[in-house]
């Protein structure tokens, strides 16, 4: 367990914090401390002798705010202070009293702050309980309005610390310096637009006080290479051969949806698995073989539509001799038959795209209880919504963990923090993506890929839900070096395939 995989909500870190005091570290000393590492951080960024306007709240967060105005003071920047609170907390107060005796120009009214290049957000932190009203909800939007880099402390100024929800207004900022441990919010889609880039600063918080708030092992996490190296199946054993690397089985593509056959084909390819085979429509597997020639392409009968009508395994096969099964890319809802086969089976299974449809259709969710091994959904928001119509969608992390309670599935819910949770609700977050995955077909690889990982390591001794979440981190940071080379406008599906390998590469 490393820091950077840990998440608390505000609760948490309140009583975290109140442990360190408790055991004898000074308040005032650890917002030394923290503000100290802040200060170095915007000294890299900064050039020396730029403008820098700093906005201070009541609370420890604005304290934090006043010992960087301090530092930066010091060391040669211009700053001023936007500070319109008439009550402040003790220690902030006292910082506040000694910025004015140094000559720190101090406001506290907007229409007379001098201009500046960059802000510095230490209005609110993990204290924020309630809407921000007017005045300080004006002068947050004005301060927006400036279109600065705004480097936020802790958090912008404005966000539920827990669901990241916006509290009247909130602070858009360039950068966010999360202090100590992530704060939940941050993960959660709806704050991505104010959050900027985001870095935590480390402030050796003991390991013992987190346990002893969040337990042995925490149950909400963000997914990190630490999780991926510990997950994908390397080093190979120097003797093994083609069946001991998995052997998975795709079902996908129809005549109508040829490509989302390839796709997930390719990204399957990427995983390393053993042997691939792929199930699709007889007459589309010409143009699998062109693509795919290392796998075995099984064409299967189809219906007048063009979409699998029966799986016809090779002889001496049947479902049972593959070690992973993924389904539904591409299928169309006419293969329903051959979902319910799969269903059927007792080989650990991925539900993708269609699959996911035709199992809202069938409305046989609650029988996937009864599978003898490993399911995983991975729906997007609709087929989520359309498989669980009743579960509230307001907090995407809560959601994944009733629908994985739910089906006893491991359910993967896609977005650009896509979120995972196991039916006993231990949850990964995937805490960076890029909006260039957006594109038909980016799901595709991500189910051929998870397919892979899943019949490589699925017989020994691994959590699915790390698995899966092996699959989302690998995926996204495909596409986030494919987006740095080529925009976000350059992401199509197949060139993301072609990154995948560069992401172990690099590791
Ligand atoms: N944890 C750690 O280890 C460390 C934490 N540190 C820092 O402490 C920060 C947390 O500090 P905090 O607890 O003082 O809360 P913070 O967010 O500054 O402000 C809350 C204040 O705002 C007020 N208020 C609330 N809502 C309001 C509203 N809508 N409109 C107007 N006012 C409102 C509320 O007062 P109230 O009005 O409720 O009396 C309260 O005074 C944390 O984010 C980090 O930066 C570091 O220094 C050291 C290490
Ligand atoms: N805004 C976004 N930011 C990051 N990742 C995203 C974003 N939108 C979509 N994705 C990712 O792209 C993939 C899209 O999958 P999906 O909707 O199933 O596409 P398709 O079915 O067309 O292949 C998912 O992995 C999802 O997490
Ligand atoms: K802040």
């Amino acid at each position: 367990m490393t820091k950077e995989q840990i998440i608390v909500t505000s609760a948490q870190m309140r009583d975290i914090e109140g442990r360190i005091f408790a055991a004898g570290m000074p308040v005032a000393a650890l917002m030394e401390k923290v503000a100290g590492l802040i200060s170095d951080r915007l000294q890299v960024i900064i050039p020396k002798g730029r403008c820098v306007g700093i906005l201070v709240g009541p609370g420890h967060n604005g304290g934090d705010a006043l010992v960087v105005a301090r530092e930066l003071h010091f060391r040669g920047y211009q700053v001023w202070i936007y500070q319109p609170f008439a009550k402040l907390k003790e220690l902030t107060n006292q910082h506040f009293q000694y910025a004015q005796n140094l000559g720190i120009s101090c406001f506290q009214e907007l229409d007379k702050l001098p201009n500046c290049d960059f802000l510095v957000d230490g209005l609110f932190g993990f204290g924020l309980e309630r809407e921000i009203t007017d005045p300080i909800a004006s002068a947050i939007n004005h301060f927006n309005d400036w279109n600065k880099p705004i480097f936020s402390i802790d958090l912008p100024s404005g966000l539920h610390t827990d669901t990241g929800e916006v509290l009247g207004t909130a602070i858009r900022a360039t950068h966010t310096f999360c202090l100590g441990l992530w704060k939940q919010g941050l993960l959660q889609e709806q704050a991505l637009e104010y959050i900027g880039q985001a870095k935590l600063i480390d402030f050796d918080i003991p390991l013992a006080d987190i346990h002893a708030v969040l337990g042995e092992v925490p149950k909400i996490k963000r997914i990190t290479k630490t999780t991926v190296i510990q997950t994908l199946p390397l080093p190979r054993p120097p003797v093994t051969h083609k069946y001991k690397a998995g052997h998975l089985l795709l079902i996908c593509g129809s005549e109508r949806y040829a490509g989302g056959a390839i796709l997930t084909g390719l990204g399957a390819r990427s995983s390393g698995v053993g042997m691939l085979s792929i199930a699709v429509p007889e007459s589309i597997k010409p143009l699998l073989v062109s693509h795919l020639p290392e796998a075995l392409i099984i064409g299967c009968p189809e219906t007048e539509t063009g979409a699998i009508s029966q799986l016809k395994l090779p002889e001496r096969t049947d479902l049972s001799s593959f070690t992973a099964i993924a389904c539904g890319p591409g299928l169309t809802k006419d293969a329903t038959p051959i979902v319910e086969q799969v269903i059927n089976s007792e080989v650990p299974l991925i539900l993708d795209a269609d699959a996911l449809n035709i199992l809202a259709e069938l409305g046989t969710i609650s029988t996937l209880q009864k599978r003898q091994n490993t399911t995983i959904l991975t729906p997007h928001t609709g087929e989520f919504h359309r498989l669980f119509p009743d579960i509230d969608f307001q907090d995407r992390v809560k959601a994944v963990q009733t629908a994985a309670s739910q089906t006893g599935a491991v359910v993967l819910l896609k977005g650009a923090r896509t979120a995972i949770s196991n039916p006993q609700g231990v949850v990964w977050i995937n805490p960076e993506s890029t909006p260039a995955l957006a594109r038909g077909g980016s799901g595709d690889v991500l189910t051929g890929l998870m397919g892979g990982i899943l019949a490589q390591v699925v017989n020994k001794q691994v959590n699915i839900e790390n698995v899966v979440a092996t699959a989302a981190w690998w995926h996204s940071q495909a596409g986030i070096l494919a987006a740095k080379e080529r925009t976000e406008l350059g992401v199509d599906a197949f060139t993301l395939t072609q990154y995948l390998m560069r992401i172990l590469c690099d590791m």
